[in-house]
């Protein structure tokens, strides 16, 4: 038998950091949404007990250290299954851009072969396996519109953010999380984004609150040693964004517009120095 599932991007409208951990992790307070870019994942099943990995990707590791192995290990151990599977992650989500690409892959596998191997496992199971594979990870399990707190697997549902324009522009640098993270001096943050605003302006589908509500305690650690995420910024809001922020650790840089004829401006300037530019849908 043959399944497929989707794996949508995310990205994170309000992150704030409050307090580095004992263990090494930061406990975070964010509001994540799903948008309508998706990597597609084709799982096959195998008699031999083995996992095989592929993709069109040339830029993934497609060994253990690829997340949706490590997600199909993990389901296999702890349920003891004797079958394996064949994996093909179809990319679209650009790889280490703070869209949490490999998370999402890996929470789309825990869902599907769950169905693929019959196995019952809960969704709250789920979530809790996702948090073995790393923080973003039971966000993407359940996705829609939720609170993220703990180190990022404490969530709590809300509802779906007003519906607008999401252009994503990646600039061409990699960026590592525990980089960023590692460099925030959480005592001294100038400015950090209120979560309560945020929540309002998604309750009462405010689109101006939420774009004057948008904020990321990341986005300086970023821009200072990346300043190619600050121009894009800029150039965002330039050419008429609405709203504009980082996403997640960055560097992608996402800008939120209402009205869909502001979209080819946004996206044709940005593809002037970005290769990677893409218009979405938020997914509600
Ligand atoms: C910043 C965020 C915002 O959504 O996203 P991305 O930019 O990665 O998409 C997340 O907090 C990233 O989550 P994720 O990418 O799953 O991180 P993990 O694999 O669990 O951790 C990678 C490293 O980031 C640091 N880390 C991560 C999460 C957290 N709450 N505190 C941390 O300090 C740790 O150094 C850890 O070793
Ligand atoms: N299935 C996967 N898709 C993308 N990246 C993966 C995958 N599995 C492992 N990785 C590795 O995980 C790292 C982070 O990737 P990704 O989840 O796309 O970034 P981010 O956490 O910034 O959103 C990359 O260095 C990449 O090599």
């Amino acid at each position: 038998m043959t399944i497929y599932e989707k794996a949508p991007a995310k990205i994170n409208l309000s992150l704030d950091v409050l307090r580095k951990r004992d263990d090494g992790y930061h406990e975070v307070e964010m509001i994540m949404t799903m948008v309508d870019l998706a990597d597609r994942i084709e799982m096959q099943e195998l008699p031999r007990d083995t996992i095989i990995i592929s993709s069109q990707a040339g830029y993934i590791p497609l060994d253990e250290k690829n997340l949706a192995f490590q997600a199909a290990r993990l389901i296999k151990d702890r349920y003891e299954v004797k079958q394996g599977v064949y994996i093909h992650l179809d990319k679209n989500i650009p790889v280490a851009a703070g869209l949490a690409g490999g998370s999402s892959d890996a929470a789309a596998t825990l869902r599907g072969l769950n169905r693929l191997w019959g196995l019952g496992i809960t969704m709250d199971e789920l979530k809790a396996l996702g948090a073995e594979l790393g923080s973003d990870v039971p966000f993407c399990v359940t996705g829609g519109t939720a609170v993220a707190r703990g180190r990022g697997e404490v969530l709590e549902p809300v509802g779906a953010p007003p519906q607008c324009w999401v252009v994503l522009a990646k600039p061409p640098i990699n960026v590592s999380t525990s980089e960023i993270y590692g460099k925030l001096n959480v005592g001294e943050i100038p400015h950090r984004p209120s979560i309560p605003a945020m929540l309002e302006a998604i309750r009462s589908k405010d689109f101006d609150a939420m774009c004057a509500n948008l904020g990321n305690v990341l986005e300086d650690v970023t821009m200072k040693l990346y300043p190619e995420v600050r121009h894009v910024k800029e150039c965002m809001l330039k050419l008429g964004a609405d709203g504009v922020l980082m996403s997640g650790s960055g560097p992608t840089v996402f800008g939120l517009v209402a009205k869909e004829a502001k979209v080819p401006r946004l996206y044709n300037g940005l593809r002037g120095f970005c290769k990677e530019v893409y218009a979405v849908r938020m997914l509600v």
